[in-house]
């Protein structure tokens, strides 16, 4: 079992360099540091960016600055050129390289909450937000799941990432010399088998890359970080071991997230995400399902989610409502199946659904990726 990092822990407030400096997210510690951080995290201070705009504004230097055009806010150029995309963690994490494949030349900006993605993306911050949804090993990300719902952004692409895990530590220590390792949890899940041997404690960090950069920060003789061979790079820690995850075929599955949702094509393998919720009965969930097998289309995945605002299902009683009793938990099903919103069967297996569905969204409608990268 994974516990909770102990102090100091990853965070902006944690760090003196970071302190006050958070108007802005592009700092450069090469000198306040033995490794080079290009950008921290940003924070749930965002609002801090309006003032920085502010500030601008009435600084006699902007007024050379170029105007602002429509495509500063498409962020959506083919190879991501101009894309700002936000992913949880610090540079080296694996949601920034998933960001990175899905745009190859964007800006990433890197955030220290899941939540705080998002808002980046709501609040104009970013125009993108990465998101990893499943592993291969660790199964649903479920925290990610009920985010999707809370927020009102459009999944507009998914990625796939072979994980490759190395278990990386400062030089000079050696694996006998291990009582500790860090990672983010699913990442420590993922490499049950060669933690077990070891004999280790492990302990949760909020990212991969964040807890190399935890280990190299306080050049810690004791402990090292699972994450990937990027953040061994940047954080200039050695290899101890390679590809120390259970299986080698370890896949996470990411969704890229915007403002608004892309217009479905029918030219390329399209998928669809949706979340719905049903009445309590015999058979509701298979007729849910049919909708889809009805018309032949492949569904991918399916999760079910506690509605936690409606934690139990409408009261069965008496007729005249009287003695009410609750029976079961109410759920929310998110389903992906293989069709785009742009062709007519899958327009008509929705249609179905909402004949009977107590709630029905679609989260988006984009193209499947079927190349898979390793890092
Ligand atoms: O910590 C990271 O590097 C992440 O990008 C997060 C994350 C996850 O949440 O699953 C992404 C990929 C790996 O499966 C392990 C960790």
């Amino acid at each position: 079992m994974a516990t909770k990092l102990k102090t100091p822990s990853i965070t902006s407030s944690s760090h003196p360099p970071f302190a006050n400096k958070s108007s802005s997210y592009n700092i450069n510690l090469t000198t306040a540091n033995t490794f080079p951080i290009q950008n921290h995290p940003i924070t749930s201070k965002i609002s801090c960016c309006i003032n920085t705009a502010a500030a601008a504004a009435s600084n006699p230097q902007s007024y050379n600055k170029r105007p602002l055009t429509s495509t500063d806010f498409a962020g959506n150029s083919k190879d991501g050129a101009g894309t700002r995309v936000a992913y949880q963690g610090v540079s080296g994490a694996y949601s920034e390289s998933a960001a990175q494949k899905a745009y190859p030349n964007c800006e990433t900006v890197p955030c220290d909450q899941f939540d705080i993605a998002f808002q980046a993306v709501e609040n104009w911050i970013a125009d993108r937000a990465v998101l990893p949804i499943e592993n291969s090993l660790g199964g649903s990300i479920h925290r990610n799941y009920d985010l999707l719902l809370r927020y009102r952004l459009h999944i507009v692409g998914e990625v796939q990432l072979s994980v490759r895990h190395c278990l990386l530590a400062c030089h000079g220590v050696k694996l006998e010399n291990l009582k500790r390792v860090l990672s983010h949890p699913q990442a420590l899940a993922q490499c049950e088998h060669k933690l077990t041997s070891l004999r280790v404690v492990r302990e949760a960090a909020d990212d991969t890359a964040g807890a190399a950069q935890f280990v190299a920060l306080h050049k810690l003789k004791d402990t090292a970080a699972v994450a990937s061979i990027n953040a061994a790079r940047i954080y200039n820690l050695n290899v101890l071991a390679q590809d120390i995850q259970d299986d080698s075929d370890n896949i996470t599955r990411f969704l890229m997230l915007a403002r608004e949702p892309i217009i479905p094509g029918t030219d390329r393998p399209f998928k669809t995400s949706i979340v719905f919720s049903l009445d309590e009965g015999p058979g509701m969930l298979y007729k849910a399902l049919a909708v889809f097998s009805l018309r032949d289309i492949n569904l991918t995945k399916i999760e079910s989610r506690p509605q936690r605002k409606r934690p139990l299902l409408q009261p069965v009683g008496d007729s005249d409502g009287m003695n009410p009793v609750y029976r079961h938990f109410d759920y929310l099903f998110y389903c992906d199946f293989e069709a785009s919103m742009a062709a007519p069967n899958a327009q008509n297996a929705l249609k179905h659904l909402k004949e009977f569905a107590t709630f029905l969204r679609v989260l988006g409608s984009y193209p499947m990726d079927i190349n898979l990268v390793n890092f």
